[in-house]
C-alpha cells in the first residue's frame, strides 16, 4: 500500500511505531477512558495521541501492555486493530459500555461477549455476512474468570453491533424504522444480551489477521427494562469493568506463560 508516512514506520492514524506497544492491548472506545485504564499499569507512559486514538503503554506482571482508544464504531476500531497489529500486538481486549437488551441485564452489570451480531458496515468489507463474528475463547474464559475473582455479576453471550446509536434508541423516527424495529425484536427473541458498536468489526478483523480478541462491557442501562416499567439503574462509572478487564489481562498473561513452559 502507499506509505503516507515516508518510510518512518510511524502508523498513519495511531502515530505509533514498532516498539511503542505491547502484545496485549486494551481497547476502550472513549479516549478519556485511556488514562483511567493506564493507571492500573506499572510505569505507564503516553506514547501517542492523534485523532480519537490515544495510546499509553506500561507493564502488567512484567509484560508490556498497551491501552488504545478506538473512537466510536467499526471504521475507526478496525484501523486501530490493523495499525496495532503492524506494530506487533496480537491480543486485544475491547473494554466498552453497552446498553442491555435481555431483561436480566441491569445497569452496573458486566457483559462478556462470546460473539457479535454484524449489523454494521465495517466487517462486511472484510468477510461475507455468513461468516460469524466470534470472540477468542481464551480471552472470554480469562474475562469470565476475572469477573468471578472480583465478585462482579457478569453475563456471557451474544451482543449486537450497529452503526447508528440513535437507530438503537429511537428507531421509530428513522426512515427505515420498519427494519430496525423488526430486527430489534429478533435480537430480543434470540436472547441477545446487549447492544454496542465495535466488537463485530473487531472480531472479524481479528479473524482476518489471525489474532485474539474479546470484549467486556459496563452496562449503562437497559431500554427494555425501562419500557416495561422495571427498575432500570443508569450508571456511568466504568471503574468496576476496568478492574475486570485488567484482571482478565493478568489471567491471560499467566495462562500464556504457562503455555510457554509446557511447550
Ligand atoms: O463506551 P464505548 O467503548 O465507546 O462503547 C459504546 O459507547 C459508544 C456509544 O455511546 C459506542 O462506542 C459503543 O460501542
Ligand atoms: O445503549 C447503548 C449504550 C452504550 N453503547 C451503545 O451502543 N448503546
Amino acid at each position: 500500500m502507499s506509505d503516507y508516512m515516508n518510510g518512518t514506520g510511524i502508523q498513519y492514524h495511531l502515530h505509533i511505531k514498532e516498539g511503542d506497544v505491547g502484545r496485549y492491548v486494551i481497547l476502550p472506545g472513549d479516549p478519556k477512558r485511556v488514562p483511567l485504564i493506564a493507571k492500573y499499569l506499572d510505569d505507564a507512559v503516553l506514547v501517542a495521541d492523534n485523532r480519537e486514538f490515544v495510546t499509553y503503554t506500561g507493564y502488567l506482571d512484567g509484560e508490556k501492555v498497551s491501552v488504545t482508544s478506538t473512537g466510536i464504531g467499526g471504521p475507526s476500531a478496525s484501523i486501530a486493530m490493523e495499525e496495532l497489529f503492524k506494530c506487533g500486538s496480537d491480543t486485544f481486549i475491547r473494554m466498552g459500555t453497552c446498553g442491555g437488551i435481555a431483561l436480566d441485564v441491569m445497569g452496573g452489570d458486566i457483559v462478556i461477549a462470546t460473539s457479535a451480531v454484524r449489523m454494521e458496515g465495517t466487517s462486511r468489507e472484510y468477510a461475507p455476512i455468513e461468516f460469524p463474528a466470534v470472540a477468542n475463547f481464551e480471552v472470554v474464559a480469562c474475562l469470565k474468570e476475572a469477573a468471578e475473582q472480583l465478585g462482579k455479576t457478569s453475563h456471557l453471550g451474544v451482543v449486537q453491533c450497529k452503526d447508528s446509536f440513535y437507530g438503537q434508541h429511537d428507531p421509530s423516527v428513522m426512515p427505515v424504522s420498519y427494519e430496525l424495529i423488526n430486527k430489534w425484536e429478533a435480537w430480543k427473541r434470540l436472547g441477545v444480551l446487549a447492544s454496542e458498536m465495535e466488537s463485530a468489526a473487531l472480531f472479524v478483523v481479528a479473524a482476518h489477521l489471525g489474532v485474539r480478541c474479546g470484549s467486556d462491557f459496563f452496562v449503562v442501562g437497559n431500554q427494555e427494562r425501562e419500557l416495561l416499567g422495571m427498575e432500570n439503574p443508569k450508571l456511568h462509572d466504568t471503574e468496576d469493568a476496568i478492574r475486570v478487564t485488567i484482571q482478565g489481562v493478568r489471567n491471560l498473561i499467566k495462562k500464556d506463560k504457562e503455555k510457554v513452559h509446557k511447550d
